[in-house]
């Protein structure tokens, strides 16, 4: 059966809209695009907000223009996939759809100290048993505890059920269904740090823990569900069906078809997120790794081990916007081939922080190994492979966390930043193993489509889907491990100063 899908992507810096036609071999096929930047406000910092009017408008705008695009009506819509950054956190009124807050974006440090509280105090132990993650202000269920704290009125509002609270995904599902469907879905809800990823439920425990109301929660449904219809006011009275939920990285993982046991991608947008597939166990981790849900279906969950870097992508965007040594992302690549072969810079992009595995939010990034003849080309080429180095850390990190994850690493690559060559090669070299670049890098959109179109019956299940994916480069490790390790060395040694 074919027809149309249409995901929506709310990522860290853009709001993307594509429409996806599902062909008789099942694998949806994106035809048109939409896409629109919105503005990043760093009130201080360490601190990322982002205003919620502007993820709504760029959604409905995008969507509007991509069926507009692709020739098509709404009405030949069989259902709507959503995936989202996850963890930022919006906090609205539900009697007049305004949130009391700017979103915290999940990026934002601002609960650090509370975290240390939280650390100081034993309680750590206790999140990472219920939750799989680590008391870091990433996750939202400080974010949204600050906001009761500090907006207000927000803290009384919430105790008597006028609040609401949610992810992106979310927030968009209640604008989209006119106020209809509070809900999310499991691997959103993983990301809070108020779900009990063993138990399948908000935990009563945390809630208590952070201050939290229940009433302001949503309901969490598998990826695969049925979320709520548009109303009347997104497509001129065109009622569509949202059929399609996962956080970001979750979507990349379906769409990357990592849907066996050892199985790995790893995404390079804004930040870099790597997931393994650990299958039905929750694999809880021994080296600051976070454990999470890879999707979930029919009730039941698949788990994953994730690393996450807060800082890929982003580096370039700096070359950009900060240096302004390039005046596009892909120029970042040929200026780093550029490179005196001789020169070490060592790039450690902490501009927020350190994530997997160090988990440090107070340090902040450096450049070393600086000389007089160090220039833009040796700082492109230090900024791209630093994500190579990030990376390196996540897969021995995982290889040391489960068995599962021995024999031949292979690592399926996607998101902006995987269309690098260089970056891909130097990421290669490190780990020694393959790097599989698909033909579909826009695999966290393709996921969530096809989760929606195999709920609307026009997709198949996921062992037909898998065999769709299909390879368009592999890079090979061409650097001696010996030569990888002595640059690994001095990427560790970089940190170490830093953290130190
Ligand atoms: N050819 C390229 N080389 C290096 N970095 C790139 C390239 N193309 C895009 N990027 C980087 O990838 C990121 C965009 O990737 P994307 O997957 O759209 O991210 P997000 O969903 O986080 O907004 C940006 O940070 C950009 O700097
Ligand atoms: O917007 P992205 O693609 O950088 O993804 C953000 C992540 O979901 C944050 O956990």
């Amino acid at each position: 059966m074919s027809g149309y899908i249409l995901a929506i992507d709310q990522g860290t810096t853009s709001t993307r809209a594509i429409i996806f036609r599902t062909g008789e071999n099942g694998l949806p096929e994106p035809v048109q695009t939409a896409q629109e930047e919105f503005p990043q406000h760093f009130p201080a910092s360490g601190l990322v907000e982002h205003n919620p009017e502007d993820l709504w408008e760029t959604t409905i705008r995008t969507c509007r223009d991509a069926i507009a695009a692709a020739g098509i009506s709404a009405a030949d819509l069989a259902g709507i996939g959503i995936t989202n950054q996850r963890e930022t956190t919006v906090v609205w009124d539900k009697n007049t759809g305004l949130p009391v807050h700017n979103a915290i974006v999940w990026q934002d440090r601002r609960t650090a100290d509370y975290c240390d509280s939280l650390r100081d105090a034993g309680l750590e132990d206790q999140i990472t048993a219920k939750t799989g993650l680590l008391a870091d202000p990433y996750f939202s269920a400080t974010k949204l505890r600050w906001i009761l704290e500090n907006t207000e009125g927000a803290r009384d509002k919430a105790e008597a059920g006028d609040l609401l609270f949610g992810t992106v995904d979310t927030f968009l599902i209640w604008r989209l269904t006119g106020g209809r469907s509070h809900v999310t879905d499991a691997t959103n809800a993983a990301r809070t740090m108020l779900y009990n990823i063993q138990d399948g439920c908000w935990d009563a425990d945390l809630l208590k823990l952070f201050d939290i109301p229940a009433s302001m929660l949503p309901e969490v449904l598998d990826c695969a569900a049925d979320f709520g219809v548009t109303g009347p006011h997104v497509f001129d009275g065109t009622p569509v069906p949202i059929l399609g939920v996962a956080g970001d990285q979750q979507a990349a993982t379906v769409g990357q078809a990592c849907f066996a046991p050892g199985m790995m991608k790893s995404t390079y947008g804004t930040g870099c997120f790597a997931l393994m597939n650990t299958g039905d166990t929750p694999v809880l981790s021994e080296n600051r790794l976070l454990t999470t849900i890879a999707y979930q279906l029919n009730g039941k969950p698949a788990y994953a081990l994730e690393g996450s870097i807060f800082i890929a992508g982003a580096v370039v965007q700096w070359l950009r916007d900060g240096l302004q040594m390039i005046g596009d992302a892909t120029e970042a690549q040929p200026l780093a081939e550029s490179a005196d072969p001789e020169a070490v810079l060592t790039f450690v992009p902490a501009f927020t922080g350190l994530g997997a595995p160090y988990w440090n939010a107070e340090c902040r990034g450096a450049i070393f190994g600086l000389t007089r003849g160090s220039g833009p080309a040796e700082i492109a080429q230090a900024a791209l492979q630093s994500v190579a180095f990030q990376t390196r850390d996540l897969v021995q990190a995982m290889q040391a966390d489960w068995e599962g994850a021995g024999g031949e690493t292979v690592l399926r690559v996607d998101g902006g930043m995987a269309n690098s060559d260089w970056t891909m090669q130097a990421l290669a070299n490190q780990l020694q193993a393959p790097v599989d670049r698909p033909i579909v890098t826009e695999t966290t959109a393709l996921g969530v489509a096809w989760l929606a179109g195999m709920q609307a019956g026009i997709c198949p299940g996921p062992e037909e889907f898998s065999q769709t994916w299909a390879l368009d480069q592999r890079f090979e490790p061409q650097q001696d491990a010996a030569g990888a390790d002595t640059d690994y060395a001095r990427w560790q040694d970089a940190v170490n100063r830093l953290i130190t």
